[in-house]
């Protein structure tokens, strides 16, 4: 691994030298195990720790198959996928390895008794599989998430309906928290010259995801003026829509649960803020009814920043304790967009309020190979930024996933693999002076 990390840190090293690097046997990556899928039998979700599921173990380096990658990676983020996993909610991340599993010879090394996980990374290219043509050793790359087969005409549209879809990562094996990954080389992109490994990183999953579920036609559409409701705007996916809804001339609402936040979304440009902490809204008056009233004074709030008007997107992933509030608050011909239901996916709405204000509810998942495209290519424009906070360790991803779990995160959190401390890996210091605020308005707060 020394050599493949001296490699990749000198400058001389070519597309050869990288092809000649012997492979290691194995590396050090974040598993969870198939036999401690039970561990938190009988807790409530909150009291679920991932710093106990959580592992960093030695594996072994997977065969390489035709159209596939396997790449250093110099750092990785933390996604709440990887939570969902670590907690094994709403299922054991192993039904899906196995589902894989079955699908073919080559697709059996993803059913193991070991899930490496994470869905993002930024790194170097060390091997490409039979008919990759477009990526070599030594390319510096991100990768995006999604994972397709593409041999069934449902996907030839659009990636995200292939009916073998996967999220790398979490619905397959050999994920990016790690020193090397496996994908699919149609998951490369170029690494953004003017950011570190760690901010390269950061975007990926939650940028793509915005992207499509606000900007593209596949999902809100969004268009200039538009007044977009945005939940969590300075978490993972909001600090993205944030920076979209701005960056598009539209007006966000930022709903946020802290001064400190708000202060993070004035800061990125955004005017309407709402502290759903300050002002205590509360949806629901016990487990099973809502408050109307309440949905109608968070309406009355946002029409204070709006002049009176109500809401054309509601960029929608808490779920079951926000949703009926945004079916409500949206205007009438409006869309709320959702790709999440991070408080409960049972939702509850007053469908009256859709069907008569002709709403449209449109369902919304990560981002087709195209999409991602865009997405990092905005990146790597710099016209919109990174948003990381704080960076572990590898040996800290536990903790890592336990503070985006508890929500004492801000934007993203990093995680160094191969790279030996933050800040390397910079090519384009020119445009990366020209960013270079916004590229640090998330850390260390
Ligand atoms: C990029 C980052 C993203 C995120 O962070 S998202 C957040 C994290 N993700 C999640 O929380 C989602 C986790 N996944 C799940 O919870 C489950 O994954 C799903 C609920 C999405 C799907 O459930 P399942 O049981 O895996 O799939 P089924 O499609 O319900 O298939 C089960 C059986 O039901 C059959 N079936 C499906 N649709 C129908 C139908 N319309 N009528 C009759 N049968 C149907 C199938 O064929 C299959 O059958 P057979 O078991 O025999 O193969
Ligand atoms: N389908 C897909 O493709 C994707 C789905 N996801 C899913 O989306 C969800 C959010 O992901 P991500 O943004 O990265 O996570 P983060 O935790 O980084 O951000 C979510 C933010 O939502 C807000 N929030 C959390 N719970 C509530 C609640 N009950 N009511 C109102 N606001 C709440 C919090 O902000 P605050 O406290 O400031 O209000 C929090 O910071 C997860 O469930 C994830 O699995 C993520 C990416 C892709």
């Amino acid at each position: 691994m020394k050599e493949i990390l001296d490699a990749i840190q000198s400058p001389d090293s070519t597309s050869a030298d990288f092809a000649a690097l012997p492979l290691p046997d194995s590396y050090r990556a974040i598993t969870v195990h198939k036999d401690e899928t039970e561990m938190f039998e009988g807790l409530e979700t909150r009291e679920k720790d991932p710093r106990k599921s959580i592992h960093l173990d030695d594996v072994p380096v997977p065969e390489l198959g035709p159209g596939e990658a396997l790449v250093a990676v110099m750092a990785s983020s933390v996604n709440y996928n990887s939570v969902w996993t670590s907690i094994f909610e709403p299922l054991s991340t192993f039904g899906f390895l196995e589902r894989y599993g079955r699908l073919s010879e080559l697709t059996k090394r993803h059913d193991l008794p070991y899930h490496i996980i994470g869905s993002d990374l930024a790194g170097v290219v060390l091997r490409t599989g039979p008919g990759v043509n477009a990526w070599n050793p030594g390319d510096e790359v991100v990768a995006h998430c999604l994972s397709v087969e593409l041999e069934s005409s449902d996907g030839h549209n659009d990636t995200m309906l292939d009916p073998e879809q996967r999220i790398w990562g979490f619905e397959t094996n050999f994920g990016g928290l790690a020193e090397i990954a496996l994908v699919k080389s149609n998951q490369l992109m170029p690494k953004p010259d003017h950011l570190s490994w760690e901010e390269a990183a950061a975007p990926g999953l939650v940028n793509s995801t915005a992207y499509r579920q606000l900007v593209s036609r596949n999902g809100a559409d969004m268009k200039q003026g538009d007044n977009v409701l945005i939940w969590g705007a300075s978490g993972g996916l909001g600090s993205y829509a944030t920076q979209f809804a701005l960056a598009g001339g539209a007006n966000p609402i930022c709903v946020v649960s802290s001064e400190q936040k708000a202060d993070i979304c004035r800061s990125m440009g955004a005017e309407a803020i709402i502290d759903r902490s300050a002002e205590g809204y509360k949806f629901w008056k016990d487990e099973r009814t809502q408050d109307p009233k309440e949905w109608k004074r968070f309406g009355k709030r946002i029409r204070e920043f709006t002049g009176g008007e109500d809401i054309d997107i509601v960029f929608e992933h808490p779920g079951r304790e926000t949703f009926g509030a945004s079916v409500y608050v949206t205007r009438k011909g409006g869309t709320i967009t959702t790709c999440a239901s991070t408080s409960g996916y049972m939702h509850e709405y007053d469908n009256r309020y859709l069907w008569m204000s002709l709403k449209r509810i449109i369902g919304s998942h990560f981002a087709n190979y195209r999409e991602a495209w865009e997405a990092n290519r905005l990146i790597a424009k710099g016209k919109i930024h990174p948003t990381l906070s704080k960076v572990y360790s590898l040996e800290e991803t536990g903790q890592a996933a336990y503070d985006v779990h508890r929500n004492l995160h801000q934007g993203k959190v990093g995680v160094l693999a191969l790279a030996p401390r933050e800040g390397l890996g910079v090519r384009d210091e020119e445009k990366r002076a020209q960013h270079i605020d916004a590229i640090n308005r998330f850390r260390n707060v």
